[in-house]
């Protein structure tokens, strides 16, 4: 990846020379049912999508198009009914076996008696991998968190929490980072401001992110390419490319490009735009 002037970066790309951390995304024509007592949900079908090494896809939909389901696919947490994921031509499983993959949800989740530099190692002690201070230390500058590091997580903000998620997801160096409504609960400014920080530390760790998120903004804002699902049963409808160069400033949010993309994606939303998928 190109080197973006942004401090911090050029330490961490030193950091990981000599070993290609980042994987592709190939999922080829998923589908996923569910047996439910009601019957059977259609929660995916044939959903095809490709994410290059070390970019950032978001995927957008209404409730129930099965985001979550297609993100707990990539995370090994569930099998397709039918079809392939390759992560970096591995399955889900082996890279989750091999602690490739970092997740953050909407809770954070955090364990309420560790201190903040504990929660963040904790992610390192369950994998198995060896204890590594100064990398629990960097993350923690990275996600902003200076002197906080002995705070507990009840000491902490929502948005606060929200970025130890984040740091412990980083913590087991993951080739894959997969974000679920990372930052759902939170307002608007510090969610920009958070989306800001997500976007430094993306372009830092060279990590393949995906993210599910709600709002068309922070998809647009933070990603290369804006997946758009549709429901009734979950499928591709569209995929948005955004063109803007990095790194993005909030100042874009005002852009009158930026408003065009984010329509775009809108249209679709409301089953005016393109099909395809
Ligand atoms: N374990 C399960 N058993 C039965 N049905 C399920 C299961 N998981 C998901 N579903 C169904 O699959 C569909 C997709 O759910 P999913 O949670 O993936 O959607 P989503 O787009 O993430 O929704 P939201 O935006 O509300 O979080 C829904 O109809 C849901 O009820």
């Amino acid at each position: 990846m190109v080197q973006h002037g942004i401090p911090g970066v050029q330490e961490l790309a030193t950091a990981a020379e000599g070993r290609r951390r980042t994987v592709d995304i190939a999922v080829t024509d998923v589908s996923r049912t569910f047996q439910t007592s009601g019957g059977t949900v259609e929660a995916l079908r044939n959903v095809s999508l490709t994410v290059p090494a070390g970019g950032f896809v978001s995927v957008v939909g209404p409730s129930g198009c099965g985001k979550s389901t297609l993100l707990r696919i990539l995370a090994g947490l569930e099998q397709p009914t039918a079809g392939s994921v390759a992560l970096g031509g591995r399955s889900p499983a082996e890279r989750v076996r091999a602690h490739e993959v970092g997740m953050a949800f909407q809770d954070a989740a955090l364990l309420p008696w560790r201190t903040v530099t504990r929660n963040v190692a904790f992610a390192r002690e369950m994998a198995g991998l060896a204890r590594d201070d100064a990398l629990v230390a960097r993350l923690l500058v990275l996600v902003g968190l200076s002197g906080f590091e002995r705070a507990r997580p009840a000491q902490l903000s929502g948005g606060m929490r929200q970025r130890v998620a984040i740091a412990r997801a980083l913590v087991t160096r993951p080739r894959l980072l997969l974000l679920d409504e990372p930052f759902g609960a939170l307002d608007e400014l510090l969610r920009e401001n958070l989306n800001m920080e997500l976007q430094r530390i993306w372009m830092a760790e060279e990590v393949t992110t995906v993210m599910v998120t709600h709002s068309v903004s922070e998809a647009v804002l933070l990603s290369d390419t804006v997946v758009v699902m549709g429901s009734r049963p979950g499928h591709v409808a569209a995929v948005v490319d955004v063109p803007f160069p990095r790194p993005r400033k909030p100042e874009l949010l005002h852009a009158d490009d930026f408003f065009h993309v984010c329509t775009r994606v809108k249209a679709v939303l409301r089953g005016e735009g393109e099909g395809g998928g």
